[in-house]
């Protein structure tokens, strides 16, 4: 049952360290004051938000998010506002970001066994997104988060949270995980995700996007050619997985249900 919804205010908590730069905002590590309870208190400025004119979506995405309980998504435990900013009450994610553990690893990128570990917590927290047809959740390293003992969680809220070190910023966001589809302007649909996700095992396994180029229009070209070369030490299992994933057609890629079978994952999550 819900508990009554108890108003917030920023001087219930102590403000600890940035944690990451956003778009609309910073997050903060803070700390409830009476309860001590650690949380990640992302702050919204409403001036950009009206400029980029996203108060519906940022409105949209908190009544989606605060509604959702799943272990691989991030919780958001409640909002407030001044007259300046909305802050985000977010569950503290202890080892930051997927984006930031790819690139700490030696060579840049996982090995099957983390990669397939990942993918099937993903996978699963988007079965419980389409069941809710909840869609486009923005999958890219950027925006998955490292729980405790490293657990996965989808950390969106459909505006992008920005690294301070990650290259791969456009106008909004990289175009590298956008699927056919998307580049074309078309609808998309729950399929979207089925995309991002090889786009996703790819880049876990290999340490760089599929269609990465330095210039942009060489990615789009790529996307919509489905131009992707594997290297030599992928698994054949975990390259046909990739290919039932990175398919043009929307409707022909592997269902989700289907990918948490799949034998590359069963091999690597048992
Ligand atoms: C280089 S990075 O890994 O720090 N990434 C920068 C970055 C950008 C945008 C949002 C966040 C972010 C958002 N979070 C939310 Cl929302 C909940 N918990 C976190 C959350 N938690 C978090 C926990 C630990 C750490 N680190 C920093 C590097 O050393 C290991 C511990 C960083 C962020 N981070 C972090």
């Amino acid at each position: 049952p819900q508990k009554p919804k108890k108003t917030w205010e920023l001087n219930n908590f102590d403000i600890g360290r940035l944690l990451g730069r956003g778009k609309f905002g910073n997050v903060y590590l803070a700390r409830e004051k009476e309860s001590q309870f650690v949380v990640a208190l992302k702050v919204l400025f409403k001036r950009q938000i009206g400029e980029s004119n996203v108060e519906h979506q940022v409105r949209r995405e908190i009544e989606i998010q605060s509604h959702l309980r799943h272990p691989h998504i991030l919780r958001l435990y409640a909002y407030f506002h001044d007259d300046v900013r909305i802050y985000l009450i977010l569950e503290y994610a202890p080892q930051g970001t997927l984006f930031n553990a790819l690139q700490a690893q030696p060579l840049k990128r996982f090995d099957e066994r983390q990669s397939a570990t990942y993918i099937q917590a993903l996978c699963s927290a988007l079965l419980y997104l389409h069941e809710r047809d909840i869609i486009h959740r923005d999958i890219k390293p950027e925006n998955l988060l490292l729980g405790h003992k490293g657990v996965l969680k989808i950390a969106d809220f459909g505006w992008s949270v920005h690294e301070p070190n990650s290259m791969r910023m456009t106008l909004c966001g990289t175009v590298d995980y956008l699927p056919p589809e998307m580049v074309q302007g078309k609808p998309h649909t729950k399929n979207v995700d089925l995309w991002s996700l090889g786009v996703l095992c790819f880049e876990l396994l290999v340490g760089h996007a599929p269609f990465y180029s330095k210039v942009y229009d060489e990615t789009y070209k790529k996307i919509l050619k489905v131009d992707y070369k594997l290297p030599e030490h992928i698994s054949k299992a975990a390259a046909h997985l990739i290919s039932k994933l990175l398919v043009l057609n929307p409707q022909h890629r592997l269902p989700l249900d289907q990918v948490m079978v799949h034998p590359w994952i069963l091999a690597h999550t048992q």
